[in-house]
């Protein structure tokens, strides 16, 4: 396995409309697109580009949202995952479990159209970490991102 970039960093809030005006008009961040659902993976999300990466902004969609207890413990919400890339979700994978690290649930496709995993927090020196598969073209000549067109 080959670790690739940090692809970004998720942060869980209670509202993704107010984190949003926070990283637009406190941080001077760009935010290019309006959050969208994704009920598969429970969650609503926005994107805020930095140079170097992204903040995932991460809100609860439904009570079984696997975000749900962690907004339980940090009411006000905060530093949720970090994701990196891989060229090859697959020999990612394999590599973790021989390693004995608990996946969490199926490889399923995550915001950005590529493969995505989880491993446990506790497995991984108090971190969630996401693996994702790279996309093939990141971005299009416009800059923008397949989910913000
Ligand atoms: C937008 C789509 C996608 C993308 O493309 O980027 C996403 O990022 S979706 C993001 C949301 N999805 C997920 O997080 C899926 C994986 N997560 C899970 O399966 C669960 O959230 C979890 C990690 C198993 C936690 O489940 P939960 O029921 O909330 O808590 P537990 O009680 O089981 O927690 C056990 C233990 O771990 C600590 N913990 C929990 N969450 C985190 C965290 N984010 N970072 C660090 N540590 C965490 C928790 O505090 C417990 O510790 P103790 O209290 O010491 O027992
Ligand atoms: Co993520």
């Amino acid at each position: 396995m080959k670790l690739g970039p940090l692809n970004h960093v998720g942060v869980a809030t209670p509202s993704i409309d107010e984190a949003v005006t926070f990283w637009r008009e406190t941080m001077c961040a760009s935010v290019i697109h309006e959050p969208f659902d994704m009920p598969e993976q429970g969650v609503r999300v926005c994107f805020v580009d930095t140079p170097n990466s992204q903040i995932e902004l991460l809100e609860p969609l439904g009570a079984d949202s696997p975000i749900a207890g962690f907004l339980e413990k940090n009411p006000q919400g905060g530093q949720h995952h970090l994701c990196f890339e891989v060229p090859d979700i697959e020999a990612a994978r394999s590599r973790f479990e021989e390693l004995g690290k608990r996946i969490l649930g199926p490889t399923r496709i995550g915001a950005h159209g590529t493969p995505i995993f989880f491993l446990h927090p506790k497995d991984m020196g108090g971190i969630l970490t996401e693996i994702m598969e790279t996309p093939e073209k990141p971005a299009d000549e416009t800059g923008k991102f397949a989910w913000a067109q």
